[in-house]
């Protein structure tokens, strides 16, 4: 079993790639909700997430967390009141990776029903 600290070691992965435009087209048709953003060297696939209240929010946030550590990959959070907006880009290759789809997936994977 994996504990929940451990870290993803990119040095022992495969290296990772930008996507080219196709496999970020058809990436987004199979995320729900997430879009493209930024363009160049601030590109990232965006989503936001609404909340109750601050409290979920913050529960998401420290569950987002503990994603962003396993897969050593970390998104930028704007954190508001009852929505958070979660930015991924794979900085590592200057643009969007299979890691930022993963990541997305995984992010919407916390807030899916039993
Ligand atoms: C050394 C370390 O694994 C890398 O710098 C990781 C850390 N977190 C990261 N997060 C994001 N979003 N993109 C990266 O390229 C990235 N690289």
């Amino acid at each position: 079993m994996t504990s929940m600290l451990a870290i993803k070691d990119w040095k022992t992965s495969p290296p990772r790639r930008a996507l080219s435009a196709t496999e970020i087209v058809s990436a987004l048709a199979r995320l729900d909700g997430w879009k493209l953003t930024g363009d160049g060297a601030d590109v990232a696939i965006e989503k936001t997430y609404a909340f109750a209240n601050y409290f979920e929010t913050i529960a998401f946030v420290n569950a987002l967390a503990m994603v962003a550590h396993r897969f050593d990959h970390h998104p930028d959070l704007s954190v508001h009141y009852n929505r958070c907006v979660v930015r991924f880009a794979t900085h590592d290759v200057g643009g969007l990776s299979a890691t930022d789809v993963d990541c997305a997936t995984q992010a919407d994977a916390l807030l899916a029903a039993a």
